[in-house]
């Protein structure tokens, strides 16, 4: 009790005995007031007191009249309309100021048999009345009218009956004690039913009392206890359907209220249902009053049940006590249900972590803080940590998270931000073993949506990861050197292209090839070969940063892609060079070959590149042709692109591919220069290939034909010149100007070299009508210098049918005396270099001189090409070469123009100019 809550009012002779009762009625929540049968309050309590504002203590000894605004039954207020306990009710109360109070009333009345009113109970409250509150005033009512009524009885010896009374009363405290213990040992929930019913019976051994629960169903009751009513009874009582006519304890349970049936043989309720009626009034059963058993929630449990075996009802005490055990039925009876659920969900629980036990990832659920709540077998088994060990301890030290503290700052944050995250990690167990897993996280909030803990599952995939990388090796390595192959060299061109073009730098591409390493296969064999390629990568890779990239592009290729360098291009080139000087010196230390010491270089090429401008594919092309120059320049060394190389490269390209159609698209003309004896007369001429492109114009032959020669275009081109040469000489027949003249065409190596030249070149002048004689081959020393017996062999068989031959560029190269006695030529032409400054230079004067000799002595005509004056003319006319060919007649002409040509007389020579060389 509140200490400054004065106690209410003396307690009444009647209520000493019910221990604890002042207690409860000064703690209760609700108003409760006590009064006698004049309607004078004896006890009223502190809540009502608050309630209607009355000064403590100040209540006691009022009429209860003088607290009721309007009383409904006359002079104490509410009349309650059954015997005992009326119905609740709405009520105004009086407050201290005057003030009103609508309150609802639980009016507990008591009288006499005769009606005489014995006082009563009221209890007040704002809401619903507490129904503990309730009981409690209504037993305590119940005892007080008992209590009244056994004094008026029994005026001459009241000690007596009341010390009989009390020992009642303590017994049946001591058994609600007893049964409270049970229910709080849990003992099972048939004994604990079947003890209320006793304790009942034992305080009231008139009455028979049985239990029963409402089913499942909840159409059914079934019997739960009745100890002392016959078998026979409760074996048609135990399934009975509730309903309006289910007898008391199938109407109490469908209309959830206190039923009585005073007379079973008489009674509606009864009535209809003879298999229960029957039994009952067979075993001497002829009043049955049931309650129903209700939760704290309000829902019906079952039904309490009291038997009479003579007609007759409830006394208010009866009534209190029925209420009390339903009470404690309720209490028992839930505790139990409740019990039995957590057991269920316990059982669940073990089935659920039994379940997460046989998964094999790891399942854990840790704290927002990292305290380790729960762990599972497959955390056992991946940690090596027992849960013992686990649970309670902190995931940092458990899973190593501070060896990337960062990283596990970053998914705490992140998790708490999206509810989840998935990453992959490599973890540490117990005993220091590695491994890779797939990290799940994820959060568990609570009801309000506040973070709660985190569950983690963790897969390991080590196996996973180890396939992977193979897979990965075998797609993106190359087998030999493990250095990455063309396919990743590609992607890291790209990207390392991408990066540089984003930061504004350079970078660099370097292919090295080595010198010579055909070499070592053919003679060492393959597997000497391989060695070395191993250790040159090994080399090569030990020159690197981390971030270039060194790569085996196949064969004894190796590229190496250097990224961002730092500076501008210059500064760029000079680090790549750098950089190749350093390979260069790594690959020129002797190589040890299982034994064998080898000395190996390589050739360099090397492009810069800056942004993505130019593909993966140019720049290997740049720095391949830069390669090749290093290795057409001496190997061994290190040459750069040079863009102008490219330039030329690529016009070259586009000529090439004109060129391949030019003959079909008649662009290929041939043009004429007159060939001039001493006597000024026209002897004949040479043919010149002229290219007259469409959109270049004319393109010159010293351009074109050494593109034709090294593109193998040559042949056909030399094809398409023979036979318009022939065709030429044909329709000069007819011409009588032309008719004796000669014809030069130049014949190139490749032509020359083919096996059937002979044959085409005789069923050109067939087909054309051409008369060989006319004809005149050139050809170069190059001709000459290999197999000599084939060129003599080809040169015969034509001279056989009249073409005579002529020996073009003498001089310029390498063609020794017995060469030109051997082969059946007719003339040989001084090359237009001597001639150009045969006045000028002494040696080219010299060596004029000499060639003239020398053709004169084997019986050669002797030609020179490049004549452009009259005094060149002389010296050449002096030292007996009697042929000539130059601009000082004509330049190349078309055929009209040499048609016109042909006729005319060009000057003699004059004599030989003074002060000869
Ligand atoms: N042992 C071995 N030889 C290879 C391998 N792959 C390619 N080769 C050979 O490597 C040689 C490459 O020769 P090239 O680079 O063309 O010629 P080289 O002898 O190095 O001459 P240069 O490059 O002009 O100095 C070829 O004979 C290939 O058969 C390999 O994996 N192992």
């Amino acid at each position: 009790m509140n200490a400054r809550t004065p106690p209410a009012g003396p307690m009444p002779a009647e209520w000493a005995g019910i221990s604890g009762s002042r207690e409860l009625i000064d703690r209760a929540r609700d108003g409760i007031m006590l009064f006698d049968a004049d309607g004078r309050i004896e006890v009223a309590n502190p809540a009502l007191e608050r309630m209607t504002g009355h000064p403590a203590g100040e209540l006691a000894g009022r009429m209860v009249s003088s607290l009721f605004e309007a009383p409904a039954d006359g002079a104490d207020g509410p009349s309650p309309e059954s015997r005992a306990i009326a119905q609740s009710c709405r009520a105004m109360l009086r407050c201290f100021g005057g003030d009103l109070l609508e309150v609802t009333l639980e009016p507990i009345r008591l009288r006499a048999d005769d009606g005489r009113e014995l006082g009563g109970c009221y209890v007040f409250a704002h809401g619903r009345a507490d129904t503990a509150v309730r009981d409690f005033a209504v037993m305590v009512s119940g005892r007080l009218a008992d209590s009244r009524r056994q004094s008026e009885a029994a005026q001459d010896s009241p000690e007596e009956s009341g010390d009989a009374e009390l020992r009642r009363l303590q017994t049946f405290k001591l058994e609600q004690a007893a049964i409270l213990e049970r229910i709080a040992i849990d003992a099972p929930l048939p004994e604990i039913l079947e003890a209320v019913i006793r304790m009942l019976e034992s305080y009231a051994p008139r009455y028979l009392c049985s239990i029963l629960l409402l089913d499942d169903s909840e159409t059914q009751l079934r019997l739960a206890a009745a100890p002392s009513l016959p078998p026979a009874y409760t074996a048609v009582l135990n399934g009975l359907r509730i309903g309006p006519y289910a007898g008391s304890c199938g109407a109490s349970a469908y209309m959830g209220r206190h039923v009585v049936a005073p007379d079973i043989a008489n009674d509606p309720l009864w009535h209809d249902l003879h298999e229960l009626r029957e039994p009952a009034l067979a075993h001497g059963l002829r009043a049955c009053w049931s309650m129903p058993i209700f939760s704290a929630a309000g829902t019906i449990l079952g039904t309490f049940a009291i038997y009479a075996r003579s007609p007759s009802e409830p006394e208010a005490s009866e009534l209190a006590l029925q209420h009390s055990c339903c009470h404690i039925a309720s209490v028992a009876i839930e505790r139990k249900r409740a019990l039995q659920a957590l057991k269920e969900n316990e059982a669940r629980f073990r089935e659920q972590a039994s379940l997460l036990d046989n998964t094999r990832d790891a399942i854990f659920t840790r704290t927002l803080d990292g305290i380790i709540l729960f762990w599972n077998k497959g955390a056992e088994r991946m940690f090596g940590w027992t849960r013992e060990e686990a649970v309670g301890a902190s995931a940092r030290d458990l899973l190593h998270e501070d060896d990337d503290p960062v990283s596990f700052a970053n998914n705490a944050q992140r998790i708490v931000a999206l509810g989840e995250c998935i990453f992959e990690r490599d973890m540490r167990d117990k005993f220091g073993g590695r491994f890779t897993v797939e990290y799940r996280m994820m959060l568990i909030r609570n009801e309000d949506g506040s973070p709660k803990l985190v569950l983690a599952t963790l897969s390991d995939i080590t196996e996973r990861k180890k396939a992977e990388a193979a897979v990965h090796q075998l797609a993106f390595y190359d087998q030999l050197t493990q250095l990455p192959n063309r396919r990743l060299l590609y992607e890291r061109l790209l990207h390392a292209s991408a990066v540089n073009g984003r930061v504004g730098r350079s970078g660099a591409l370097l292919l090295i090839d080595l010198d010579n390493f055909k070499t070592i296969n053919d003679t060492l064999g393959h597997d000497k070969g391989d060695a070395l390629l191993q250790q040159a990568a090994a080399r090569l890779s030990r020159c690197m940063r981390g971030s270039d990239t060194v790569a085996r592009f196949g064969g004894d290729e190796f590229v190496v892609v250097l990224e961002e360098l730092a500076g501008g291009a210059p500064a760029a080139a000079a680090r790549a060079e750098m950089l190749a000087r350093r390979l260069c010196e790594a690959l020129a230390e002797p190589f040890d070959l299982n034994g064998y010491e080898h000395l190996c270089s390589g050739s360099i090429g090397i492009t810069l590149f800056n942004g993505t401008e130019k593909t993966a594919d140019m720049l290997l092309k740049e720095a391949d042709l830069a390669m090749y120059r290093a290795k057409a320049e001496g190997r061994n060394c290190i040459r750069f692109f040079d863009p102008k190389m490219q330039k030329a490269l690529n016009r070259r390209l586009e000529l090439e591919a004109d060129l391949r159609f030019a003959a079909a698209r008649n662009e290929l003309l041939l043009h004429y220069q007159p060939q001039v004896d001493h006597e000024g007369r026209v002897t004949g001429a040479e043919a010149l290939l002229r290219w007259q492109h469409p959109k270049k114009g004319t393109i010159s032959p010293e351009i074109f034909i050494p593109l034709a020669e090294e593109t193998g275009l040559m042949v056909p081109i030399g094809q398409w010149v023979l036979g318009s040469a022939c065709s030429a000489l044909a329709a000069w027949r007819a011409d009588p100007r032309l008719q004796a003249l000669t014809l030069a065409v130049n014949v190139s190596i490749y032509e020359f070299r083919r096996h059937d030249f002979v044959e085409h070149l005789l069923h050109l002048l067939a087909r054309s009508g051409a008369d060989p004689r006319r004809l005149k081959i050139e050809i170069t020393e190059t001709v000459l210098a290999k197999n000599m017996e084939d060129t003599v062999e080809k040169m015969s068989a034509l001279k056989r049918h009249g073409v005579s031959f002529s020996l073009d560029d003498f001089g310029t190269g390498y063609s020794s005396l017995s060469y030109l006695k051997q082969l059946p030529l007719d003339q040989v032409k001084i090359d237009r270099s001597f001639v150009r400054d045969v006045l000028a230079d002494q040696n080219d004067a010299s060596i004029t001189r000499t060639v003239i000799a020398l053709g004169n002595t084997l019986g050669l005509e002797v030609i020179a090409e490049g004549v452009e004056t009259l005094e060149q003319q002389a010296f050449l006319w002096g030292h007996g070469c009697y042929a000539y060919q130059g601009y000082l007649y004509s330049r190349p002409v078309p055929e009209p123009a040499f048609r016109e040509l042909a006729g005319k007389r060009f000057p003699r020579p004059l004599a030989e100019p003074d002060g000869e060389n």
